[in-house]
């Protein structure tokens, strides 16, 4: 104990908290300026090292701040089966972040250890698959975190290099479960998959010349593009135009282009232009787990038609309702997870396909943990991260049902449906929603139902939205209930809020503090795009006069 003890000393006394800040490990891990990061990091290797320790198996750490700018950073910790680190040691990661100096610091890892019963110093083992994306400040701070690993002692660091974040939660997933884990099985088993569903497209909507076979993809100058390009080789059937791959002269990460860009903005990312009217074109966000998709508008001025995260999900709803009904002999209860950030439009139009929606906080571990409940739990974030989640004994039925199919009835419409759903349980990243992965699925899907951009784009018709945002003196002086759709606290704000939608058809707004930013959001729908304007900007006046503060778009 004396040796793990001074190790942590001179290990920590090489990365001193910078001066007057403090962290949070808030929806997406720690971020912040990546020029200050240098302790938050080394502390986040060694809540992966006790990670690790505690679980008897391999974590993940990732430095990315995704589509944050250029100069920032973070830093997330993925748990042994690819998903994030549990909610419940993000107490001790925030304790451990703002430790002031290292004897604290120290003081802190042995009691936690002691709580948490994970023994130090006595011949254990961990490991911690460590990647980065593409940011300046990537280098330095990833050997922060292997020093910081190297703190706990028998803890061992193994670099990736540079990956998306989906890429590392699919590797710390695979390596766990002792299947193929390298970045050449990745892109092995998307092409495949992906191969796989393309060829089960049903004869009748094949030779169609309403799929356009080109995609322009937006890679937000970060991980993704390079990554596709190296996909790519291997896709027949799709010709991909990457562009914004980060390569020099191409610009700045997220700077004018990504997918949170195209999302909020609704206009087309830097690169894009009039001569690409008419392609269906998708955007990645820097560390390629979003994904939204869009066409460029004539004579618009480069505003786009956006296809978000809610029709992305409910396309994946379709095709797999679809393939359910051909397969009497499975029966799955199919759950769609979404937050209040969906719009009202698409939750209307995935329950009149008779599916259960349930709604969660905002963050991906919030709607992940939900997904786990069901057979198959589809969830998506209206920014664009997703996934599809089978439950293991799903996996189990569908793989004897198919193997009886294919003995039986070969070339049925049963067995290929049957097929279909295993290429989709293989193309889609089971332990992170994945842009690349998304993405090969949304172009098998349009391929096999034989859809053109415009038709998936007229499933439904988004509700005009606003989104603002309100600095605050202090943002968690609000605190929300109902998956944040209604304030609790202060109470006089809900029921201004209340008064405020009332005035507007199909209104309906909440308010919210930013678990990344310094902020609170505040977000308004109704049925024309005036109408949310201004009931946005109505309550963001009463959160102004509340709470104190001035108004940003
Ligand atoms: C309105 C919005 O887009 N919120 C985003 C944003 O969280 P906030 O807690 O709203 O700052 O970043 C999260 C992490 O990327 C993402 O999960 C979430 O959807
Ligand atoms: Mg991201």
């Amino acid at each position: 104990m004396a040796d793990q003890l001074s190790l942590l000393l001179d290990s920590a006394a090489l990365f001193p908290l910078p001066n007057g800040l403090s962290f949070s490990y808030g929806t997406s891990g720690f971020r912040s300026d990546g020029s200050v990061l240098g302790s938050t990091v080394h502390r986040a290797g060694i809540v992966a090292a006790l990670r690790s320790l505690k679980t008897g198996s391999t974590v993940g750490l990732v430095i990315t701040a995704s589509h944050n700018p250029v100069c920032d950073n973070g830093v997330k910790i993925a748990d042994p089966d690819g998903s994030m680190m549990d909610q419940s040691w993000e107490p001790f990661a925030n304790a451990l972040a703002n430790a002031p100096d290292p004897n604290s610091l120290a003081q802190l890892v042995l009691q936690f250890a002691k709580d948490e019963e994970i023994t130090l110093g006595a011949g254990q083992s961990a490991e911690v698959l460590l990647a980065r994306d593409t940011r300046p400040t990537g280098e330095t701070l990833l050997e922060a975190a292997k020093q910081g690993i190297s703190s706990i002692i028998g803890a061992v660091a193994i670099d990736l290099g540079i990956l998306t974040t989906p890429e590392l939660h699919w590797m710390v997933r695979c390596w766990n479960n002792g299947t193929k884990a390298t970045e050449s099985d990745y892109f092995a088993q998307l092409s495949n998959s992906f191969r796989n569903l393309m060829e089960l497209a049903p004869n009748e909507n094949l030779n169609l010349d309403t799929v356009e076979k080109k995609l322009i993809v937006d890679g937000a100058n970060g991980v993704g593009g390079s990554k596709l390009e190296e996909i790519k080789k291997n896709i027949i059937g799709l010709e991909i135009d990457v562009r914004n791959t980060g390569k020099e002269g191409e610009g700045l990460l997220n700077e004018g282009c990504g997918a949170d860009f195209v999302q909020k903005e609704k206009f087309a990312p830097c690169g894009f232009s009039l001569s690409d009217l008419g392609i269906r074109c998708a955007s990645l966000d820097g560390d390629a787990d979003r994904l939204v998709f869009f066409c460029l508008i004539p004579n618009s001025n480069n505003k786009i038609e956006l296809v978000d995260g809610d029709k992305i999900l409910s396309l994946f709803a379709i095709f797999i309702q679809e393939q359910l009904s051909l397969l009497e002999e499975l029966p799955a209860r199919l759950g769609v997870v979404q937050t209040a950030y969906a719009n009202g439009a698409a939750t209307d139009y995935l329950r009149n396909l008779g599916l259960e929606v349930i709604f969660t906080p905002t963050g991906v571990k919030y709607l992940h943990e939900k997904a786990l409940e069901y057979d198959i739990g589809l969830y998506f974030e209206a920014n664009g991260h997703g996934t599809i989640l089978f439950s293991k004994e799903f996996l189990s039925q569908l793989d004897s049902v198919n193997r009886e199919l294919s003995s039986k009835l070969p070339g049925s419409k049963k067995q290929k449906a049957a097929l279909r759903l295993v290429a989709v349980t293989q193309l889609i990243n089971q332990a992170v929603g994945d842009a690349l992965s998304g993405l090969l699925l949304v172009e098998a899907i349009l391929h096999n139902k034989g859809w053109s951009f415009q038709k998936w784009c007229d499933l439904y018709q988004d509700l005009p939205s606003r989104q603002l945002k309100v600095k605050v003196a202090d943002r968690t002086a609000i605190l929300t209930a109902d998956a944040e759709t209604r304030v609790v606290k202060p109470a006089a704000l809900q029921e201004l809020i209340d008064t405020e939608t009332a005035k507007y058809t199909h209104g309906r707004c909440f308010v919210r503090p930013s678990g990344t930013e310094d902020v609170v959001r505040i977000y308004a729908e109704a049925a024309t795009q005036d109408s949310a304007d201004s009931l946005a900007n109505s309550v963001a006046q009463h959160v102004n006069h509340i709470l104190g503060s001035d108004i940003k778009t």
